[in-house]
């Protein structure tokens, strides 16, 4: 039986309806794939919490848990895990967006996600947004 691995994952959305998304670094797996950001939840910690945490670790951005929406998630085989990823959507944060770990950042529009390359998990994740937004 798969372990679950459970990755809280966030669209930022800024005021013109684009999407933040972050392209995962060299010497990650699934580097080059383009990806919401977020991470694995570390223990105790609710998806909320690890999203905050997360943000402010990758992208330099202050946002609280009131301020994320959940909107769907992903269920999909991962390796030997299970992968269990709600998608949160935050309109609403402080400071700008700076890529704090090497990743490349890019801003796109809804009509544009759907063509970018993702892990299998993120493309149907990526059809709901768009089509929500
Ligand atoms: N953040 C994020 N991870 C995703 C997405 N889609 C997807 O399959 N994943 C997978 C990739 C990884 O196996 C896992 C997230 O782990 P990670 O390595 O990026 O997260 P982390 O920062 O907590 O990990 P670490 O490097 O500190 O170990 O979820 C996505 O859209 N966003």
């Amino acid at each position: 039986m798969a372990k679950l691995l459970l990755v809280a994952a966030c669209a930022l959305i800024d005021r013109d309806g684009r999407i933040l998304m972050a392209r995962r670094p060299e010497g990650k797996d699934m580097a080059g794939l383009w990806e919401f950001p977020g991470g694995k939840l570390a223990d105790g910690e609710t998806p909320e919490e690890a999203l905050v945490r997360e943000l402010k670790e990758e992208l330099a951005i202050d946002t609280e848990a009131s301020c994320l929406a959940p909107i769907a998630f992903a269920s999909e085989a991962l390796g030997e895990f299970h992968l269990l990823m709600p998608l949160y959507v935050c309109r609403k944060w402080q400071g700008m967006p700076t890529p704090e770990e090497g990743q490349e950042l890019k801003w796109v529009r809804p009509s544009e996600l759907t063509s970018m390359e993702m892990p299998a998990a993120d493309r149907p994740l990526a059809a709901q947004l768009r089509d929500m937004l």
